[in-house]
């Protein structure tokens, strides 16, 4: 059995307010399996200015922030997908949108740019979005292959990109930081969710911002994990809070048995791994 769990998060702009939250959502984790938890995107920082964002990021490998994080992947014994945290780009001006996977040792096991950037004007005409302003884009895919099994990691806005997926091979886990809009979350946030999970047959764990922000900006939330059948197993609408399922991969194994999806697929391609 692995215990999956998302943190659900409505971020401010203060990064210590937020990495308070996080340790306190995680008191709740029931640690009696081995246990992944994914964070929301931008869960260090949200719903602020451009330059808050440009003034937290990071070196990779270095920083208060990534300190914590390795702090509280070691106290709690987890591996922890820290949502997204800005890292600087050696030689460029802007950051990267960077989700680290942190083993229980504390140390950055894998580490995934954003690949897609959200340059999009919202359906109801409430909000252009240009993340690339401020966001340099990732090019490479990233799957974890961890004792919990291979992760597939992405980002929010990659969602909506299944020839990502398709690269990334067999799956047993897909983690999704993510900060949906309200208004395209409503609209899209099961059937795509729900569409990676039984297309990967894997298990999808995706961690939301949810709630109302500083800068009056409402994310979606609806935090969730979903077996590799499709099923919802646990969701969190809105507000701050943990959302945890303990799943038996068998159920996995038995559903491919039936259904080998990843044999009968025609599309094969190169992709980075990063390995124990
Ligand atoms: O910009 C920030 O402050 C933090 N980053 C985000 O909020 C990102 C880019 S704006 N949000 C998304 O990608 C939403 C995707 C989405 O909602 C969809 O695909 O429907």
């Amino acid at each position: 059995m692995v215990n999956l769990a998302a943190i659900q998060l409505v971020s401010s702009p203060d990064p210590l307010e937020n990495l308070t939250e996080v340790a306190r959502q995680l008191q709740g984790l029931d640690k009696s399996s081995p246990c992944l938890i994914v964070l929301p995107e931008c869960f260090a920082c949200f719903g602020g200015s451009d330059k808050a964002q440009m003034d937290m990021a990071e070196t990779l490998g270095e920083g208060p922030v990534q300190s914590a994080l390795a702090e509280l992947a070691i106290q709690h014994g987890v591996w922890l997908v820290a949502g997204t945290l800005p890292i600087k780009v050696p030689g460029k001006e802007k950051f990267s949108a960077s989700s680290l996977l942190f083993a229980p040792s504390g140390e950055v096991f894998a580490h995934y740019r954003k690949i897609h950037l959200f340059d999009v004007q919202v359906a109801d005409g409430t909000r252009t979005y240009l993340e690339s302003r401020y966001t340099q884009p990732g090019d490479e895919l990233v799957v974890a292959d961890t004792p919990l099994g291979r992760i597939g990691m992405a980002v929010c806005y990659d969602l909506r990109f299944a020839g990502l997926f398709q690269a990334m091979g067999e799956l047993d886990i897909l983690v999704l930081p993510a900060a949906f809009t309200q208004v395209t979350g409503e609209a899209h946030w099961w059937p795509l969710l729900r569409a990676r999970a039984i297309e990967k047959q894997c298990f999808v764990v995706a961690a939301g911002q949810g709630g109302e922000h500083a800068n009056g900006r409402e994310t979606y939330g609806h935090s969730t994990v979903i077996s590799p059948w499709g099923d919802v197993l646990t969701s969190l609408a809105k507000g701050p809070g943990l959302v945890q399922a303990r799943v038996d991969f068998d159920q996995m194994h038995e559903i491919r048995r039936n259904m080998p999806v990843g044999q009968h697929n025609q599309f094969r391609s190169k992709l980075i791994e990063f390995n124990s």
